[in-house]
């Protein structure tokens, strides 16, 4: 079983992916990590976010692996564990740069295809592009100012700037973004995150 959970930035994504796959004892599968940890790696190499070819050849000569751990996705990079740096300001505004690179956006996919289903796999484009087959499909959204102020808590920025820093990156990731004909649409504004979490497993068949 694949189940998809694909959105707009700060809808809830991962944390909703981490309580369904905890429920149903599957491993979760955090997409982005894989392009933050690209975005950082152009970051800390000096190379540009606008061509695949420099970053690609860096990525191929030291290898990056996304870890679907239950407990949480953890990044590294040979022994250097990346997984706390993924989540900063600079690399929220380098990583849609980044994923507009078709080579990258391959590269991230072959990494996700290669892992074992049954898993639980959230993005932007988990149940159009890289898992069409999947059986269970959400989309989830919230308003801007919503998102922001979650956004607040886990960023030193005031709330003014995140949200607009947050609707710049949804018109640049629109285009990976749309969501898969077959997705239910869930607004995360509407009920706390434990609702969220069991308006999803609703529609999923009970853990065996
Ligand atoms: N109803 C809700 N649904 C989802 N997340 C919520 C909700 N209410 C508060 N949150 C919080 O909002 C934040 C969403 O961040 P995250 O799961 O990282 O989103 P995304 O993966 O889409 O960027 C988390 O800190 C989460 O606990
Ligand atoms: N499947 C995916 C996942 C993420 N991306 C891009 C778009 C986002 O700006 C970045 C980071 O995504 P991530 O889901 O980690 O973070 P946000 O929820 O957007 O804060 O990567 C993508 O293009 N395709």
């Amino acid at each position: 079983m694949i189940v998809t959970i694909d959105g707009v930035a700060a809808s809830g994504k991962s944390s909703v992916a981490s309580g369904v796959a905890r429920r149903l004892q599957l491993p979760y599968v955090s997409s982005g990590l894989l392009y933050r940890a690209a975005a950082l790696v152009a970051l800390d190499e000096g190379l540009p976010t606008d061509r695949a070819e420099p970053l690609l050849a860096s990525l191929e000569a030291q290898p990056v692996e996304l870890r679907p751990l239950p407990e949480g996705n953890e990044v590294w990079r040979g022994s250097q564990d990346l997984t706390e740096r993924l989540h900063t300001s600079e690399v929220d505004g380098s990583v849609s740069a980044v994923a507009q690179l078709q080579p990258l956006r391959e590269w991230v996919n072959d990494h996700l295809r290669q892992l074992p289903p049954p898993f639980v796999a959230e993005g932007r484009d988990m149940g159009t592009n890289v898992f069409p087959q999947a059986e269970y499909k959400f989309y989830l959204t919230a308003s801007p100012r919503v998102r922001a102020e979650r956004r607040v808590q886990e960023r030193t920025a005031d709330l003014e700037s995140v949200e607009a820093a947050l609707v710049l990156r949804d018109a640049r990731d629109a285009r990976q973004s749309a969501p898969a004909p077959d997705a239910r649409h869930i607004d995360t504004g509407l009920g706390n995150l434990e609702q969220v979490i069991a308006k999803v497993l609703s529609y999923l068949p009970d853990p065996a």
